[in-house]
């Protein structure tokens, strides 16, 4: 058993209780009752700049406990402070340590596109993120097989949402392109061994065709990791571990932006 098959078998359990105690139509109605999601795609990719998408994340099965987040409204709202483009919040129980919860509480105080992060394998998560006030959702191709992968993209375009869909690999590539994705993210944390190659992005991003938005997810450590995948093409990137253990999150990711719309940047890139 793999990682991610570990991790997916602890999501479809605490699915199968949220189903036992929220009905799908129950989900609907909510979802009916909340503001449409907001365009996400127009700000990931942006000429002349890197979008970052901020993580909320309080653990994680490669380093255990990250950060005691007390307060994930608090800390998003110093994310978009900063300029992030996005926020992510990891909704994963077991071994993220996130929550719907903290899905609520972060979407209650920012104004920029939140990113429901887990672990979707069914179309019951994907009402659950709209019910919630996510605007974007994150669909990992290798958890999904391809009729499925391309119905729940589907399903995130029909409530108005974006999908960011997740790979790994040049044929997951292909299988993303095949499923209509136009956000296409390059995960540089491998999801069989936890280890993070930010050499992945650069080998991947080729094959996504500029019309499709190119995030680089993991590994980001500081600017300099902003401006390599840059470099690579990223048009937007995806930190967590990084904005969570530091001591000045609205700054951090004022440093990243800044990175990413640095002026000698333009000329490689669109
Ligand atoms: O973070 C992990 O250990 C992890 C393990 C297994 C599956 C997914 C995992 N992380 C999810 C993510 O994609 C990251 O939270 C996200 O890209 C931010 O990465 P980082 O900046 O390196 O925290």
């Amino acid at each position: 058993m793999t990682v991610l098959d570990d991790i997916i078998a602890g999501v479809r359990e605490d699915l199968a209780r949220r189903q036992a105690s929220t009905s799908l139509d129950a989900l609907k109605e909510r979802a009916a009752r909340t503001p449409g999601a907001l365009n996400a795609a127009d700000r990931l990719k942006v000429d002349g700049q890197v979008a970052v998408i901020a993580e909320v994340k309080r653990s994680s099965p490669s380093k255990g406990a990250l950060a005691p987040i007390s307060d994930p409204a608090a800390l998003a709202v110093e994310y978009a402070h900063g300029g992030a483009a996005a926020i992510s919040v990891l909704t994963e129980e077991r071994r993220f340590g996130g929550s719907l919860d903290d899905l609520d509480a972060v979407r209650a105080k920012v104004d920029v596109p939140v990113l429901r992060k887990d672990f979707v394998v069914t179309p019951y998560q994907v009402w659950e993120a709209r019910a919630h006030g996510a605007d974007i959702i994150l669909l990992i191709v290798a958890a999904l097989e391809q009729t499925v992968l391309t119905s729940l993209v589907e399903r995130v375009q029909s409530l108005g949402m974006t999908a960011i869909v997740e790979v790994h690999t040049a044929d997951e590539v292909s299988r993303a392109l095949d499923a209509g994705a136009q956000i296409i993210g390059v995960n540089s944390r491998n999801l069989k061994t936890l280890e993070v190659d930010r050499t992945t992005f650069a080998r991947l991003a080729p094959a996504i065709p500029d019309e499709i938005c190119r995030i680089a997810e993991s590994g980001v450590r500081g600017p300099h990791d902003v401006v390599d995948y840059a470099r690579s093409g990223a048009h937007a990137v995806l930190v967590g571990e990084a904005l969570v253990t530091g001591d000045a999150p609205r700054s951090s990711v004022a440093d990243l932006v800044a990175a990413g719309s640095h002026p000698s940047l333009r000329a490689i890139r669109h």
